[in-house]
C-alpha cells in the first residue's frame, strides 16, 4: 500500500505555483476544502485559474483568495453572493468563464475518466457555444465541450484512509466526487483520517488510486459558531 498521508494543508499544497489551474470541490458552502484554501491564502500564490461551482462568499471559501487577488480567472456556474467577486468582474480585474452547471460537472468527470471531450446540448445558441464545434444528434444541435485540464484537484471528504480511499457525507459529495482524480495531482482533506482496513469497502466512493495526498483538516466548529452568530446579528 502507498501511504498518501501528508502532515497538514501546507504540505498538501506544495508545488502549487503562480499561474496554475486548480479544481476545488464544493457546492454552496458545503464540502469546501477550507483548510487547503486557507493554506493557499497564506502561501501568497497568485494568478490562479480556479474551477469551482462557485466563488465562495466574501469571508469563506474562494472568497478569501479573491479578497487577496490571488485568482486571475474563475470557471464556475454560480457566482452570486460575493460582492468582491462582482466588483472584480465588473472592473475587469477578474476573468470569468460561466459554464452551465451540468457541463461543469461533466468536464470534471470527463477529465477524471480520461475522456478528452463530449457533446452536450446545454448552451447551444448562447454565448457559451461561441467558437465551439456543433454536431446534430437525433435532430438536435450539440456543442463540443472539452475535459478540464487542471494541475491540481482539491477535494474535501468526510472520511479517508492512509491509501486515499474516500467517503463523502450527504450533499458534501457534490463536485468533490467528479473532481477527485481529475487534476494531475489530487489533494484530499478529510474530517477523519483512519488506518487502512477501517473503512467498509462497500461504502468507499472514491478509490485511493485517484488520490496523491491526504490529510486530516482542522476542525472548524469555532468558525461555524462565529458565522452563525454573525448571520443572526
Ligand atoms: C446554486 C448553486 O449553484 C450553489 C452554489 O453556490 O454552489
Amino acid at each position: 500500500m502507498i501511504d498518501k498521508r501528508v502532515n497538514n494543508a501546507q504540505e498538501a499544497i506544495e508545488g502549487i505555483k503562480d499561474g496554475m489551474t486548480l479544481m476545488l470541490g464544493g457546492f454552496g458552502l458545503c464540502g469546501i476544502p477550507e483548510n487547503s484554501i486557507n493554506a493557499l491564502v497564506e502561501s501568497d500564490v497568485k494568478d490562479l485559474t480556479c474551477i469551482s461551482n462557485n466563488a465562495g462568499v466574501d469571508d469563506f471559501g474562494l472568497g478569501l483568495l479573491l479578497h487577496k487577488r490571488q485568482i486571475r480567472k474563475m470557471i464556475s456556474s454560480y457566482v452570486g453572493e460575493n460582492a468582491e467577486f462582482e466588483r472584480q468582474m465588473l472592473s475587469g480585474e477578474l476573468e470569468v468563464e460561466l459554464t452551465p452547471q451540468g457541463t461543469l460537472a461533466e468536464k470534471c468527470r470527463a477529465a477524471q475518466a480520461g475522456i478528452p471531450a463530449f457533446y452536450t446540448p446545454a448552451g447551444y445558441g448562447t454565448e457559451v457555444a461561441e467558437g465551439k464545434e456543433v454536431k446534430e444528434f437525433h435532430g438536435k444541435p450539440h456543442i463540443l465541450e472539452h475535459a478540464f485540464e487542471a494541475d491540481f484537484s482539491i477535494v474535501k471528504a468526510w472520511k479517508g484512509d492512509h491509501a486515499g480511499n474516500l467517503i463523502f457525507k450527504g450533499s458534501a459529495r457534490n463536485f468533490n466526487h467528479p473532481m477527485a482524480g481529475a487534476g494531475k495531482i489530487t489533494i484530499a482533506e478529510v474530517e477523519e483520517l483512519v488506518a487502512p482496513g477501517q473503512l467498509d469497502p462497500n461504502e468507499i466512493h472514491i478509490p485511493g488510486i485517484m488520490i496523491q495526498r491526504i490529510f486530516q483538516g482542522e476542525k472548524f466548529e469555532k468558525r461555524i459558531e462565529q458565522r452563525t452568530v454573525r448571520t443572526k446579528e
